[in-house]
């Protein structure tokens, strides 16, 4: 079977971090090898861009100038990471991708989608990911997660509750937009109990397209 492209999404503090070990393990039990990545991220010069996305502290970022060091990451780790390990026949598991990208600087920041969706199709070509899993909790339960992580708080992080409220709709109506790809979990209980709930979606797809190899 050839490696397919998995993404994790959701708002702060749904356990996208914890999540992303459950599925590893169940792909690697099912002999596949797995390039694990985030974005922002995923080679040193994007993860540079990172650096700056989260950190940078002087004279305001322009929504553009955000949304164009977003895709230019993530221009660098398609190029170098992403694509190469899809050709090598691996699988891609990546904490964040362009849905991250539709909810915080469309909804969030409130850039037109048709700006996005112009650099989505400059960048990735016709590169979707073949599963999105959406972990979904209330902004509020996100919040109180990540104050107990004890880190302090990015650009991002130090965004207003409605800003997190407009990403997490705007995430949940892509998800009933686009039912194919997208899985939306309820990452409100334990661990263990979310990554039960990603490991059934995962053996319900792993099925389909082992029948669509045997084609
Ligand atoms: N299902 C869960 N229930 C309770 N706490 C959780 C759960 N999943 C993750 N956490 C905790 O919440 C915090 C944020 O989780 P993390 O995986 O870093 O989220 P994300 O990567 O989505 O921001 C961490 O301290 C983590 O230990
Ligand atoms: C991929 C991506 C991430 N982001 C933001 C969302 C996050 O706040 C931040 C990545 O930080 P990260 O620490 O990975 O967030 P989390 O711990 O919640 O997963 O970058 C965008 O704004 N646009 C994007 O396209």
């Amino acid at each position: 079977m050839r490696g397919r492209f998995i993404t994790l999404e959701g708002g702060e503090g749904v356990g996208k971090s914890t999540q992303m070990d459950a599925v590893r393990a169940w792909l690697e039990s099912r002999g596949h090898r797995v390039l694990t990545t985030r974005e922002p991220g995923g080679t040193p010069l994007s993860e540079h861009i990172r650096d700056l996305l989260k950190g940078w502290d002087g004279e305001d970022m322009d929504s553009d100038t955000e949304l164009l060091l977003v895709f230019a990451a993530r221009n660098e780790h398609l190029a170098k990471r992403i694509r190469p390990a899809l050709e090598r026949g691996e699988w891609v598991l990546c904490d964040r991708f362009t849905d991250a990208t539709y909810a915080y600087q469309g909804s969030g920041r409130g850039i037109p989608p048709a700006r996005i969706e112009t650099l989505e199709q400059w960048v990735q070509g016709t590169l979707r990911p073949d599963l999105t899993l959406l972990l979904d909790v209330p902004v509020a339960l996100g919040f109180e997660r990540v104050s107990g992580r004890g880190e302090g708080h990015d650009r991002f992080e130090r965004e207003q509750r409605d800003f997190f409220e407009r990403v997490r709709s705007t995430y949940l109506a892509r998800a009933t937009n686009d039912p194919e790809r997208f899985r939306v979990i309820d990452a409100s209980p334990l661990p263990e109990q979310v990554s039960e709930a990603i490991r059934a979606v995962l053996d319900e797809r792993h099925a389909v397209w082992a029948r669509e190899h045997r084609k």
